[in-house]
């Protein structure tokens, strides 16, 4: 089924498709029917906690452990007919590098052509094309154990695209990485899409990460998908948003009180906090209750929640969401 691929972008098939995938491992249920649409050329994330099941999905899609039921596609092979026709077109970094520790990282990546029978020449050349790209020439000489952890995923992550994949799974790319080095990673990662139209599934558990890479993301908790989108999509969806009026005297101040009863209002600043999902017809209601109560605002903003909220609201903290829900439907 082809879906868009970026808002308003070109329109291409699914690089994974995935309909109710479950796993156990004996009475643990670690995925409980996993849907996923994942369109060519886009970076999809999958945020969750520890122990949500994220690892596991990939370890699923990525054919190295097997589902006990659902379907799955991903480059157009099937999971469950064709999984070697899977294997040639995906790539896959874990969260433990793959770098031979003995070995430089030259030698590596020339491992690597080896096994993807690239031949001594195109080895070669390939090798050093990659090392250039991820400013690993300096280091090509030296030992696995001599790489710093940044150092340590750019190597891993050449060594994946040795194969040439279409499809790659990263499995917490920056875990454990500086900000620095993360910066780094991030940019890699944009440009082998942005380039290259390769598809990436990453698995993170940090929200600025997400927010950053990812077209779409979804949040696994506890095995289940608990909700899809952009990251705009996802921090429009939850609680925890409000719109902020300022009000030139205090005497407008306390009238606005009377009207909004679960706004929080701040008698320094002059400002009363309205929750809001951010959306038009909110904003609006605002302004129209102001008008009908002849209040003047000096100033009017809105604030939506950003993605730590989401996670909060969406794994675990089922409370905070039911309250702030409950505070809009007053306001409403
Ligand atoms: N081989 C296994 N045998 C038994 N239980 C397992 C196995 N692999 C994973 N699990 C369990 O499945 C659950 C999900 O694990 P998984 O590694 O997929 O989570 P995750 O979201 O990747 O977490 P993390 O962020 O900590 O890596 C955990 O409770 C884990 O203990």
């Amino acid at each position: 089924m082809p879906t868009s691929s970026r808002e308003g972008g070109r329109r291409s098939p699914a690089a994974i498709s995935v309909q109710g995938l479950r796993k156990s491992y004996g009475e643990k249920t670690v995925l409980d029917g996993i849907d996923l649409h994942i369109p060519e050329g886009t970076v999809f994330a999958l945020l969750g906690p520890n122990g949500a099941g994220k690892t596991t999905t990939v370890e699923i899609l990525a054919t190295l452990v097997r589902a006990d039921d659902g379907r799955a596609s991903v480059g157009g092979h099937d999971l469950a007919a064709d999984p070697a026709g899977v294997r040639s077109v995906i790539g896959v970094t874990g969260q433990f590098a793959a770098v031979d520790e003995l070995l430089t990282v030259q030698e590596n990546l020339i491992l690597m052509a080896d096994l993807h029978h690239l031949g001594r020449e195109e080895g070669r050349r390939r090798a050093a094309e990659l090392l250039d790209r991820f400013e690993l020439t300096e280091a090509a000489a030296q030992p696995g154990t001599a790489l710093s952890g940044g150092m340590r995923r750019k190597a891993d992550l050449a060594m994946t695209l040795m194969g040439d994949p279409r499809v790659i799974f990263l499995d917490e790319p920056t875990t454990g990485l500086d900000p620095r080095s993360r910066r780094t990673m991030w940019e890699i990662i944009r440009r082998l899409v942005d380039d290259q139209g390769v598809t990436i599934l990453l698995t993170t558990q940090y929200l600025d990460e997400a927010d950053e890479l990812a077209d779409r993301i979804a949040v696994l908790d506890g095995g289940k998908l608990v909700a899809e989108g952009t990251a705009e999509e996802l921090k429009r969806r939850i609680p925890g948003g409000h719109i902020r009026v300022r009000f030139a005297e205090p005497e407008q101040l306390a009238a606005a009180v009377q009207v909004f009863e679960v706004a929080e209002a701040d008698q320094e600043s002059l400002t009363l906090h309205v929750p809001s999902d951010g959306s038009l017809p909110m904003l609006r209601s605002v302004i129209d209750l102001l008008d009908a109560a002849s209040i003047e605002a000096a100033e009017l903003s809105v604030h939506t929640p950003d993605l730590d909220d989401v996670f909060l609201a969406l794994t675990g903290s089922s409370r905070r969401q039911a309250d702030a829900t409950t505070q809009l439907e007053n306001v409403r």
